[in-house]
């Protein structure tokens, strides 16, 4: 992606009309001074007048009317010119932000979620929010680089008609003075990409002074530790970037725009005693040389947004690197139909920051049937959560297949599989409303299940928005279980749900919720430590260390519990006894 490729592939004409219009606004307004100049006559005593040829105009006298009149309609053309160009090209930016934004949505939107897992959310925002806006910011100076640059190269063509000789002079001065300036730049450049970096780490720090407001609040010591050591630490290190940065390119922005002064001062005190020049063409080179300090500053400062630009468009390249787009199949095919679930050596492996080897999942093989439950159990860290990512096909394996009955899971199939999912994970996003396909007609149903969850009087569903989801944590919760619901889907995954619900509701979820999914046909997997309702299970996954060790049916489990019951009573005698 090059930096003004995205305005040339979005609007073509538009662009090169607004590049047209600028350059001819260049060209317009190198031409005002020598319009000027050829109005001045320089009488045998050297003093410049304008020459008479006076008329009148709204009865007021105006000297050298045809040149005036010439001056005045390249005036008006130039505002026509500048801003039609300025305005033409703003629009065309515009819409390049939002197309930018856009492409990384639908690139976040179609990133395989372990990947995404991986980046974390502040370096992405990072990027949405600044980067994009300053790859735009630095293409859309085109047209002013373009305008001052075609004034430059008019009024150098102006001293070139005047006096070749000063024309070279300038000439090599100018190239001196701008190779100069690219050295603090160089400086600057570093600065910037510096600051850049830190931006990551500052976002994911503002992100942990809001989410971790409540652990903040409680802990005077942790908070101001958070606040020293790491929120100060990360805003102060691009603080200090920046600064420097800005300090370097200010003072070289300044030499920059001294440096037509110094070739106007040279060529009046220097130049002359060694070369031939009139008074005129003195006068008029040093008109055109203070002309030139504005485009020749433009161009200048032009640099730094360049440079900012070029750093924040590596970022998103190395993003759009690092987020690869999931190569399947879009195409959904309603008609998979499947009576069950196998895992055939099912591998996965989490990759990990410091290269090493990541957690691994498997080889597993198991299956889970429709109209069935399904419990996967296991301590911390053993692979619950990363065995159900595979079961809801947001993981894609290592190595193994998946099949949905006969149809094996790849990169045609996938898309379609994961229409018949529905999954609620711990970490999982409430939206506010109901999306896609969801019937938002059935209103009667809606109302139903509120009143089932117990939520019908904290929560009402209008044209599909929620009237809130400031809720507590355990009807949230509830209100996700609704969406689900709704969604009616073959497979469902409940990952922790009834970790937070009170008693009673723990006991509809296993005792009702559970059976009714069930005797619908369902297939339902449900990761838990409440062993209490264990035999609720058709089926129990055993993880330890990502290996699944065990997989109890229901007789096994039933068997299980009455000895783990019987090994209690006896050990409660025991004490009792004791
Ligand atoms: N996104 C990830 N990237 C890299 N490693 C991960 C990622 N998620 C989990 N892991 C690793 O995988 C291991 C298993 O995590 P997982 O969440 O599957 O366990 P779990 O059995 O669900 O644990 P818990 O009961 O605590 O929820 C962890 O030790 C962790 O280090």
């Amino acid at each position: 992606m090059k930096l003004f490729s995205a305005f040339t592939s979005k609007a073509p004409n538009r662009v090169f009309l607004s590049i047209i219009l600028g350059a001819l606004a260049g060209v317009a307004y190198s031409l005002l001074i020598p319009i000027v100049v050829s109005s001045l006559t320089e009488s045998t005593d050297g003093i410049l007048y304008v020459s008479a040829q006076v008329e009148t105009f709204l009865s007021y006298e105006v000297a050298n009317y045809d040149i005036a009149t010439v001056f005045l309609f390249t005036c008006i053309f130039i505002l026509v010119a500048r801003t039609a160009s300025q305005i033409i090209l703003m629009r065309v930016s515009m819409n390049v932000t939002t197309d930018l934004r856009v492409q990384l949505y639908e690139r976040i939107t179609r990133a395989p979620i372990d990947k995404l897992e991986k980046m974390g959310s502040s370096k992405l925002i990072a990027t949405i929010t600044t980067d994009v806006g300053r790859i735009v910011a630095g293409s859309r100076m085109l047209p002013d680089l373009l305008m001052n640059s075609a004034t430059l190269i008019g009024m150098l063509g102006f001293l070139l008609f005047l006096n070749s000789a000063v024309f070279w002079f300038v000439l090599k001065t100018i190239l001196v003075g701008v190779i100069t300036y690219q050295i603090p730049m160089f400086l600057g450049n570093r600065y910037f990409e510096k600051s850049r970096e830190s931006v990551d780490a500052l976002q994911e720090s503002i992100r942990g002074l809001i989410y971790g407001a409540k652990e903040l609040k409680l802990n005077k010591d942790k908070r101001e530790s958070y606040f020293k050591d790491v929120l100060l630490h990360n805003e102060y290190a691009v603080l200090n970037a920046d600064k420097t940065g800005n300090s370097i390119v200010s003072a070289a922005n300044n030499y920059g725009d001294l440096i037509s002064f110094f070739v106007i001062g040279i060529a009046a005190f220097i130049f002359v005693n060694y070369q031939s020049v009139s008074k005129v063409e003195l006068i008029a080179a040093i008109m055109a040389l203070l002309y030139i300090t504005t485009p020749l500053a433009v161009i200048i400062n032009f640099v730094p947004g360049i440079l900012r630009a070029r750093i924040s468009l590596n970022k998103v390249k190395r993003l759009l690197n690092e987020l690869p787009k999931e190569e399947v199949s879009d195409a959904i095919d309603n008609l998979i139909d499947w009576e069950s679930l196998k895992f055939n050596n099912v591998e996965f492996q989490h990759s990990s920051p410091d290269e090493s080897e990541g957690f691994k999942v498997g080889p597993v093989n198991f299956h889970i049937n429709r109209g069935e439950v399904t419990f996967i159990v296991g301590g911390n860290g053993s692979g619950k959560s990363t065995l159900s990512k595979l079961i809801t096909l947001h993981y894609q394996t290592t190595n193994g297949d998946i099949y949905f009955s006969e149809t094996k899971v790849d990169k045609d199939t996938v898309s379609s599989c994961r229409e018949k999912i529905s999954a609620i994970y711990s970490d999982y996003y409430l939206f506010d409303r109901l999306l896609g396909n969801v019937s938002q007609e059935n209103q009667d149903v809606i109302n139903r299940l509120l009143v089932d969850l117990n939520l019908s009087e904290k929560v009402s569903i209008s044209n599909g928005r929620f009237s809130t989801t400031s809720l507590s944590d355990g009807q949230r919760r509830r209100l996700a279980l609704l969406v689900s619901f709704l969604e009616d889907k073959d497979l469902y995954v409940f990952d922790e749900w009834a970790a937070d619900q009170d008693p009673m509701f723990k006991e509809t979820f296993y005792h009702q919720v559970l059976p009714t999914l069930k005797n619908k046909g369902k297939a339902v997997v449900v990761i838990s430590h409440d062993d209490r309702y264990f035999d609720v299970a058709d089926k129990i996954l055993v993880m330890e260390n990502g290996q699944l060790i065990d997989c109890l049916t229901e007789a096994d489990v039933i068997i299980k519990r009455t000895r783990e019951k019987s090994i209690i009573q006896d050990s409660s005698r025991t004490v009792e006894m004791v």
